[in-house]
């Protein structure tokens, strides 16, 4: 099978630092793939390359085999959804949030993406900006779920949350890559990795320093770049 994304000679460099440096690699089109490495890595920065938020300074990236910089980036983002590492949440209730991705989302289209995030279905009609930043993080899941995107990307998406919440969404991304949609998933949690990893990406400096199964990595704490 052709990779979901071909990465090729990845280099993105702004003011005069490389934060990613002649990235070659693949993602596969099923299974959740994890990007790992230490803060300040890159991992972010290839994450937002893969939704055209930001364009290689050399290399080349496909999605499904054609070159990324030939797709308009609202009609890839609709089939590429992101979740960013620092939750937006816009103006109105979280109903009015989940519609501003689908407006013709049902009432029980909606519930169900709360269910299927951890959140109460009754959090529908709260206003959406008193919500503290782990729900905040949720919603943001949901509302990325609600056009049923052909891949996930999700950047640091447990971050704000608890134990049984993450357990929640590390569940939902097994889920989703079972059913068909393949998921990026960025952490610095080696466990939450081997929880979830279909695939291993990881990111030292900027440089990819391992691309496989999560097999022969280590088993606990935070990715800080070492074996
Ligand atoms: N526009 C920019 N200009 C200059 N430096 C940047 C820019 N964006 C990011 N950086 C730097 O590039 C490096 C990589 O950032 P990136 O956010 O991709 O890392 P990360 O692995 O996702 O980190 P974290 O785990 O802390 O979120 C960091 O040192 C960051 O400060």
């Amino acid at each position: 099978m052709s990779a979901l994304f071909g990465i090729d000679g990845l280099t993105v460099t702004r003011d005069n630092t490389r934060l990613l440096d002649e990235v070659t690699t693949d993602i596969p089109g099923s299974g959740v793939t994890t990007v790992i490495g230490a803060s300040g890595s890159g991992k972010s920065t290839l994450l937002r390359c893969l939704n055209l938020l930001e364009s290689p300074t050399t290399g080349a990236i496909t999605y499904r085999g054609t070159d990324l910089a030939t797709l308009d980036p609202r009609t890839l983002r609709r089939k590429v959804a992101m979740v960013f590492q620092k939750p937006t949440v816009f103006a109105g209730t979280v109903a009015d949030n989940l519609r501003t991705a689908d407006p013709r989302l049902s009432d029980s289209d909606a519930a169900a993406l709360l269910t299927r995030v951890g959140l109460p279905v009754d959090a529908l009609n709260r206003v959406a900006d008193t919500m503290s930043g782990g729900e905040a993080q949720r919603l943001c899941l949901a509302r990325a779920l609600a056009t049923a995107p052909e891949v996930l990307l999700a950047d640091e998406a447990t971050s704000a949350l608890d134990e049984a919440s993450t357990a929640v969404l590390e569940n939902l991304a097994v889920q989703l890559a079972a059913g068909g949609t393949p998921v990026v998933w960025v952490t610095h949690d080696m466990g939450q990795m081997h929880r979830i990893a279909d695939q291993v990406i990881r990111l030292d400096h900027g440089r990819l320093t391992y691309a496989g199964p999560p097999a022969g990595l280590p088993v606990s704490g935070h990715d800080d770049g070492s074996r």
